[in-house]
């Protein structure tokens, strides 16, 4: 029986405790053999995530230890499945020796995987970057401002920021994070607006907190000094920002605590500004279905028809300029200019073809270098840089004009001097996957290895010689030296001959026929070769720390680099998207104007390209000083919503510096895309879709200015019709008069249709539709005007409604039509509009009263009946 503590825990499991204490919310893998087992609380959930067997393990304090465990070789499969819940696990190794160990080996916890601080390319998606946030509040009350500041653990560069509470949501749009660190002492108002998100479903992030010391400002200062080995941050414009020092206290002890080690790495930073961004809020970026379809999905979506990368580190670089397009247009100006010198039409292969297929050799220098840094890199990706940086050399050395912005971009290719080819002569081509299984470092790199493996290797010749050598000493014909696993290396001898052996002959083993026996020279090249195998192994685990300790110098070199690969790659993508989708260069113009000849939705032509022969429609925006609103009407399917977004996401693609579907674009100034478009599910829950369509037009009211693009797509159909249209036109005066962003607003509401002929920027448009006979075509053209009629029973037919319930509706309309009920046009926009303008009111049924008033001849009535006709009304006003 193992002897207990004074808690009455088993030596291990007081061990256990022991290593669980500092990790006491998440799971803690504790390695036992060739498992991973969890015990107590941490078993339970496992086996609810996981679903994997939950059983007890002896007793422990006199009670049973609930226990679950995971074989080790598949412990990636499950992390995947944990991270994916937003769980995070310590894993606890073996480091002691269970062959010298007295009592349990000696256990530690080498490294926490959390979603926000992945580096293990099994976990971590290509495409994607796992950011980690840490958020500081800085001062009390009103005067609090927010610190922010984030990384990706695989990256080089910390991110910083500050901002007033109110901009907070901005940011978390626009850093979406995989996990955010708080302080414990956090307020209640952070704190539930983080869950808010959380429970809404628009973040996912996990949510640790630290104590409230890691975040120190000036602790916070002084690390981000010593990873930039700087004396002031000034040069970075980050030396006044308090709170943001504070969060990157927190987020780099926190980052370092779940890698186990210091995150060399991180040597440069960036200072971003909200007024230094295209504001893309989270429903924009869902509405436009920038890297999410509406329903979840990768694809098919505005990135995944643009990414044909051909890294990763290109395509992660792309969402990144997607989601983080900048106002100002000097960045985007540059990358025009880059793609139209790619294009290079005139040449037998264009410049991006060719720097294209030497990307695909490429491999993820980014990831591989951070992992360089924490020692976790794998052999095999080791070689897979060595020939990425010859690769890098070749395309470093591409002819470009001296003048072009692509030459000081290519010069960064050129990979750290001698590295390759020292890497070269140190790795195998094709190493084994793990260091421990050998087979890694290159013959003639080491001579000592070389000795050990030459031992293993001519064992056999050592053998041959020998065995020659003592025949003849011996005399004996039929001695034969051999091995094996038990007995090690032997000379047998016949039992016949046994009696001829020499004096330094010692006997190993007697058996019917021969004798065994061992020399000092057998026995000491014994010992050399059983124990080479092992040595070599050992020599060649060393060799590779080394490897790694002598690349730490050149790392930032590396992520240097892997950094302008993705940009080239980047490039490339968006170059040859331009010609295969027959894109044209946007021109940037500093008078206020949106102004596109035959644009496209990029993602809708594609569609229709592949699943039918039907072209898309190219469609015109003109939009500038006098026009800047346009209302939209026409049938359902008839296209508006498409040609909102196309609008949309043409002047999101220019902000970025890529090409645009389109025959021509000018683009002014824009500091924003804002989004008011229902999606189909929101309409399972009338209340909450209206409410969440109402706090979405305020938010956009709110932040939306004279320089945004706002989409409005059937604002107001969440309530009931009068409720719905008064908003409407409220929101579209609003828009219109005070904000004055460019506004894109499609509506039902025929009666809006009267806006333009009160409010002077305002055009009306409408998208075409033709019937013939019973059947409706939807042209999909944009043309000027109202539209003259709603098609909404042309669209049911077509949804394949039963035919009596057309007809039905067909009647009712009708009816309806000749009492004059429908296409009746209000007059919503006569009141003028002022900051606390009363709703104007919208047309009401007349009253039966109303009505029999209407009805009466007053000149044929006597004055008695006249006075019946009153009695008879105020009696029906008081029946109501
Ligand atoms: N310009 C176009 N060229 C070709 N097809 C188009 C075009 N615009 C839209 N379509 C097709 O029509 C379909 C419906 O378009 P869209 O959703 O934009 O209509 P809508 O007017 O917004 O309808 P609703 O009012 O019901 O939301 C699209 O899925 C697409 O297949």
């Amino acid at each position: 029986m193992s002897k207990t503590d004074p808690s009455g825990h088993t030596p291990m499991m007081a061990q256990y405790f022991s290593l669980k204490k500092d990790h006491p919310n998440i799971l803690l893998f504790y390695r036992m053999g060739d498992f991973y087992e969890m015990f107590y609380e941490d078993a339970q959930k496992a086996a609810r995530l996981l679903n994997i067997t939950l059983t007890t393990r002896g007793q422990s304090a006199g009670q049973p230890i609930p226990m679950a465990g995971i074989p080790f070789h598949s412990v990636e499969t499950y992390l995947a499945r944990l991270i994916k819940l937003g769980e995070s696990v310590a894993i606890c190794e073996q480091i002691g020796d269970p062959a010298t160990s007295k009592g349990p080996v000696e256990r530690k916890v080498v490294r926490v995987i959390t979603p926000g601080t992945l580096t293990d390319s099994a976990l971590l998606s290509d495409k994607n970057e796992a950011v980690l946030l840490a958020i500081s509040e800085w001062g009390k009350g009103k005067h609090t401002s927010i610190g922010l500041a984030w990384m990706s653990v695989t990256q080089s560069q910390i991110c910083l920021a500050q901002c007033d509470k109110t901009a907070l949501l901005h940011w978390l749009d626009r850093i979406n994070p995989s996990e955010i660190v708080t302080s414990a002492g956090a307020s209640q108002t952070l704190e539930q607006l983080l869950q808010q998100r959380k429970s809404a479903g628009i973040s996912q992030a996990a949510l640790p907190t630290l104590a409230a010391w890691h975040f120190d400002a000036d602790l916070g200062e002084t690390t981000l000094k010593n990873h930039l080995q700087a004396a002031s941050l000034q040069a970075w414009s980050a030396d006044a920002l308090p709170a943001a020092h504070a969060a990157s206290a927190a987020l780099l002890y926190y980052a370092e605590h779940t890698q186990g080690r210091k995150l060399q790495h991180m040597q440069s930073i960036a200072v971003q500004r909200d007024d230094e961004l295209l504001y893309l809020p989270a429903s924009t970026q869902r509405n436009l279905e920038l890297v999410q379809t509406l329903r979840g999905e990768s694809s098919p979506t505005v990135f995944s028809l643009l990414d044909t990368c051909a890294t990763s580190m290109g395509s992660r670089k792309l969402k990144h300029w997607l989601l983080m397009p900048r106002r100002d247009r000097q960045e985007a100006r540059q990358r025009l200019t880059c793609i139209s010198q790619l294009r290079d039409e005139k040449a037998p292969v264009p410049l991006w073809q060719k720097l294209q297929s030497e990307l695909r050799q490429i491999a993820d220098v980014e990831r591989i270098s951070a992992r360089i840094s924490l020692e976790q890199v794998r052999p095999r990706e080791l070689a897979a840089l060595t020939q990425t940086l010859h690769h890098a050399a070749q395309l470093a050395n591409t002819p470009v004009p001296a003048d072009s912005p692509l030459h000081p971009l290519l010069t960064r290719l050129q990979p750290p001097a001698g590295i390759a080819q020292w890497l070269g002569s140190a790795l195998q081509e094709d190493p084994s996957t793990l260091v421990r299984d050998g087979g890694v470092i290159a013959t003639g790199f080491d001579q000592e290895l070389d000795e050990l493996r030459g031992i293993r290797d001519n064992c056999d010749d050592f053998l041959l010689a020998l065995e020659g050598r003592e025949r003849e000493r011996t005399g004996i014909a039929n001695l034969r030296v051999q091995f094996n696993k038990v007995h090690g290396f032997y000379i047998e001898v016949s039992q016949g001959q046994a009696s001829k052996v020499p004096e330094d002959y010692r006997r190993r083993q007697t058996l019917k026929n021969a004798e065994r026996f061992i020399t000092p020279e057998l026995k000491a090249f014994e010992d050399k070769a059983l124990s080479a195998q092992e040595r070599a192994l050992a020599r060649e685990k060393y060799l590779y720390e080394q490897i790694l300790a002598q690349l730490q110098p050149h790392v930032h070199a590396l992520m240097q680099l892997a950094g302008a690969l993705a940009e080239v790659d980047a490039l490339c993508a968006l170059t040859e998207r331009s010609l295969t989708l027959n894109w044209c260069a946007p021109q940037f113009t500093i008078e206020p104007c949106i102004d596109i000849e035959k644009g496209r939705h990029p993602v809708v032509e594609a569609r229709l390209a592949e699943t039918s022969q039907t072209p898309f429609i190219a469609n015109d925006t003109r939009m500038g000083g006098r026009t800047r609103m346009q209302i939209i009407t026409g049938p359902n399917m008839g296209g508006k919503s498409t040609y909102m977004r196309q609008v949309a996401l043409i002047t999101l693609l220019a902000s970025i510096g890529s090409y645009v579907p389109a025959a021509a674009c000018r683009l002014g100034p824009i500091d924003g895309i804002h989004t008011r478009i229902g999606a189909a599910d929101d309409l399972a829950n009338a209340q909450s879709t209206f409410m969440l369509e109402m706090t979405e037009a305020a938010q956009i009211l709110h932040n939306a200015t004279a320089h945004s693009l706002v989409l409005m797509d059937e604002i107001g159909r969440g309530t009931s019709t009068y409720d719905g249209l008064a908003l409407a036109g409220s929101i579209a005066s609003y828009l219109h008069d005070k904000t004055q962003a460019f506004t894109l607003f499609a509506t039902h509401y025929f009666e809006l249709t009267e806006l333009p002929a009160k409010h002077s920027h305002a055009v009306n448009m409408h998208v075409a539709a033709a019937e013939t006979g019973n059947r409706i075509v939807f042209l999909h053209e944009l043309q000027a005007g109202p539209a003259s009629r709603s098609y909404g029973i042309h669209v049911a037919k077509l949804a394949g409604m039963p035919a009596a319930l057309l007809h039905h509706a067909k009647a009712t309309l009708e009816r309806l039509q000749s009492q004059g009920q429908v296409d009746r046009q209000s007059d919503l926009f006569s009141a003028p509009l002022a900051t606390d303008m009363p709703l104007t009111e919208a047309p009401m049924q007349p009253s039966a009263v109303e009505q029999r008033l209407a009805e009466l001849d007053v000149d044929a009535l006597s004055p008695r009946e006249a006075l019946e006709q009153l009695y008879q009304l105020k009696e029906t006003l008081a029946q109501r």
